[in-house]
């Protein structure tokens, strides 16, 4: 097969000599020199600076120049740049890859095994990248695009060769009386190299997500067996900058715009050495570099805001990840979900990054057979077996030689997945299974003698592997990799760097948060609710006399629900925090995006300035309609005790969300505990009982409540039966402590969190 594959190579190579006169593979070649120095050396900097030239050496030799310009112009860049750094891999034997870009640059396409995708159909296909982009832009935007998309795509990386051997997973599950182990995946072999795109195929339940999350690290603990290598070494915490993992579930801010999504990834993930108008430059360019730009202002949308389009929101998904150039690039099901067309699109995006030096491996469903044309080599799982590992296009010619062939004219995709399935129909039977199963039901059921199980089909294929692939596939693994110790030693560099200081990560997520959180407290719902429980209250309150002993009860009560209302709201709203905010998180933390106390820190100050607007609304409305202590000062230190209990407030509903981060569980404590502090606060039960009444120290409400009759008469009246003590110095001291406590439990809860997943 080796020396199949170097013929062909041969061959293109050839052809690119006749095409360019002879001179062109030298040019290539010393370009392709050029490319792994700059790949070698490559620091952003270095990258942006060498991007021009290397840009223009790329355009004279490309054999596409004579083409048409527009989205064909795209890729054909990309075409060329995948030649140029393919090359640079001829000498190392790098066959498949080295092969496609070759024919690829050459507008030509393997047929193997018979099938070959129509290039022109693809390009025309491609020529806008916009899910709604149906009319003709002027063709200077269109370059001026163009030239902006082609910055990234070839951009050299530092080269990372992925090997897995016999990986094998199992799960513990424990019943009711007992526990057993469910084996997920039976020993999986594969490997995937700079410029290949690897795809995991197989039928729902397969292991294909399973075996993904296990080769990009993000799978621990349970049981795990095989050798998973990168660039011959095994998973450290330095490879999370060189890995970019897209998940299934796109986890994106509902209301950030895709720029503001993929900016502020930028400058959170991107490295110091760059400027932040570098950091925005990179958002831009992946933005165009994806065919974002026609949505680039548009909010990223979910279940109750409209935003982009399914296809627009894996690209911004996929973005987010190319953003840092990763050397290798993981992705579960890209395409679900998506038309056939949007379908090919983000494909092609896969196969362009490739193309580009980095590493891809994708889950995939169901794909068309022209997206099957796009992957280089292919993983067919059945039940967590291995069914192939090869070429993609060898798997017909695979398939056909265990006797496996389709009886009509069939997607390929379509039949492999029929295959894993142990399905069939339309699919000539091999005469081996046949003479296997008859002899078996001669012994066992003679009745059901030529009948074929799924069993059978499924141990067949497994069997057939086994005994004519595997062994051989297993040896090339031993091959060594065709980089040297340098460079090894740069991908695999123990330094862990942040993208941003401490400080600048703070900003960053406080404006990201204020942001994204802009609509929900300002909503017109929350304002309605606000203004019409204080008119509400205003007018039963309405200029209360608290001269009387009967307007003072009345007015003792109104101070009570002010410290009640402006305690059980934010309680509720904060207990959402965490939990909703879950997957974000771990997402993020997975990347080493920021560090926690930088996330905490935003995240529980960016609510602060809108939390405190509608307060200052309902305290205008109430406090003068209720005919409370009309002088500035009262009315400030109100409003003010009012902010402290709300911030204190939040802290409480911070920590159940933080401990529990289940929204329910959360609801159901978060209420139990209002409705205690509120009943120990002291305005219901005057002789709370002592089993009970340690809770009002713990207690915003009490103290919220202490202060406002404090503020209001001086003293705590007589008749609300409480010992009054001091000038209220106590309860601020307890209220800021509460603030802090509170606060410093829910930090510590969803570090204890994020162990409990590490490990
Ligand atoms: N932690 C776990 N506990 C129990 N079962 C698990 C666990 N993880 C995976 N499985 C099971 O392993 C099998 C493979 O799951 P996996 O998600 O890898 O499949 P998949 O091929 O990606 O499926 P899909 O295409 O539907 O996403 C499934 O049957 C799943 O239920």
């Amino acid at each position: 097969m080796e020396s199949e594959s170097s013929g062909i190579l041969r061959t293109r190579s050839e052809q690119l000599g006749e095409m360019d006169g002879g001179g062109g593979v030298k040019q290539l070649k010393s370009l392709s020199r050029t490319a792994s120095a700059e790949m070698i050396n490559g620091s952003a900097q270095h990258i942006n600076y060498n991007k021009s030239s290397f840009r223009k050496k790329l355009a004279n030799i490309s054999p596409g120049k004579s083409r048409s310009s527009g989205a064909g112009n795209h890729i054909r860049k990309s075409r060329s740049a995948q030649l140029n750094y393919k090359l640079d891999l001829e000498d190392v034997s790098s066959g498949t890859a080295l092969s496609r870009a070759s024919s690829a640059s050459l507008g030509m396409s393997f047929s193997f095994t018979g099938f070959t995708p129509p290039p022109q159909d693809i390009l025309a296909h491609l020529d806008n990248f916009s899910d709604d982009d149906t009319c003709a832009g002027d063709h200077a935007s269109h370059e001026a695009d163009d030239a902006r998309r082609n910055r990234m795509i070839i951009e050299p990386t530092l080269p990372l060769y992925l090997k897995f051997t016999e990986v094998k997973y199992k799960v513990i599950i424990k019943g009711v009386t007992s526990t057993r182990d469910k084996e997920i995946l039976r020993g999986i072999t594969g490997s995937a190299g700079p410029g290949e795109v690897l795809a995991l195929m197989g039928p729902s339940g397969s292991g294909k997500t399973t075996l993904l999350s296990l080769l990009g690290g993000r799978i621990s603990g349970n049981i795990t067996e095989g050798i998973i290598t990168y660039n011959d070494e095994s998973y450290s915490k330095s490879l999370k900058s060189r890995i970019g993992f897209v998940t299934q579930d796109d986890v994106l801010f509902a209301h950030l715009t895709v720029k503001e999504t993929l900016t502020y990834a930028a400058l959170l993930r991107l490295p110091k050495t760059m400027t932040k108008q570098q950091k925005k430059d990179r958002a831009i360019d992946v933005i165009y570099e994806l065919g974002l730009e026609r949505c680039q202002d548009t909010m990223i949308g979910g279940s109750f805001v409209r935003g982009v389009s399914g296809g627009e929101r894996k690209r911004v998904c996929i973005g987010n990840e190319i953003l840092t150039n990763p050397s290798l690039l993981f992705l579960d099901e890209p395409t679900s979900g998506l038309d056939s067309t949007t379908a090919l699109r983000i494909v092609q995006i896969l196969h362009d990054i490739a193309a580009a030096g980095k590493t891809v491996v994708t889950t995939i469903h169901q794909p068309s057979s022209r997206i099957f044309h796009k992957f280089d080599k292919l993983i067919l799982l059945a039940k967590g077996s291995l069914l192939y590992y090869g070429k993609a296009s060898e798997a017909m010619v695979y398939f056909s030689s265990i006797g496996c062939n389709p009886l009509i004219s069939m997607n390929p995709a379509e039949f492999l997945l029929d295959l894993a399935n142990n399905n069939m129909i339309d699919v000539s039977i091999p005469s081996e299974l046949k003479d296997r199963v008859h002899m078996e039901n001669l012994k066992s059921d003679p009745r059901s003698i030529d009948r074929l199980s799924s069993k059978d089909v499924h141990e067949y294929l497994v069997e057939a592997y086994e005994t004519r692939v595997a062994c051989k596939e297993k040896k090339k693994l031993l091959l060594p990799i065709p980089i040297n110790e340098d460079v090894k030693a740069r991908v695999s560099s123990p330094m862990r760097e942040w993208g941003a200081s401490w400080w600048q990560q703070y900003t960053i997520l406080f404006w990201r948060g204020l942001k994204e959180r802009r609509y929900d407290h300002l909503s017109w719902m929350r304002i309605t609710q606000v203004i019409a429980t204080a008119a509400i209250l205003g007018l039963l309150w309405w200029h209360s006399d608290s001269s009387t002993p009967k307007g003072l009860q009345d007015q003792v009560g109104l101070l009570f629900f002010i410290s009640v209302f402006w305690g059980f709201f934010p309680v509720f709203t904060a207990i959402f925090t965490f939990p909703q905010e879950r997957a974000m998180l771990s997402k993020e933390r997975c990347v080493d995006m920021y560090r926690l106390s930088a996330y905490f820190m935003a995240r529980t100050t960016s609510d602060l300035p809108l939390d405190l607007i509608l307060p200052i609304l309902f305290m205008l409305i109430v406090y003068f309609m209720a005919g409370l202590k009309l002088s500035p000062g009262p009315f400030f230190l109100s409003l003010v005790i009012v902010f402290l209990d709300i911030i204190a407030a939040e802290g409480v509903g911070l920590v159940i969300g933080a401990s529990l981060m289940d929204i329910k569980k959360a609801t159901t404590l978060a209420s139990v505990t209002v409705m205690t502090f509120m009943l120990s606060g002291g305005f219901f039960v005057k002789r709370v009982p002592v089993f009970i009444s340690w809770m009002r120290y713990i207690s915003f409400n009490y103290h919220t409540y202490r202060l406002l009759l404090k503020v209001q008469y001086g003293h705590v009246p007589a008749y609300v039966n409480v010992i009054d003590q001091g000038h209220g110095v106590r309860e601020v001291v307890a209220m800021i402590a509460m603030i802090f406590g509170y606060r410093l439990l829910a930090y510590m809860s969803l570090r204890r969190m994020k162990l409990q997943a590490a490990a």
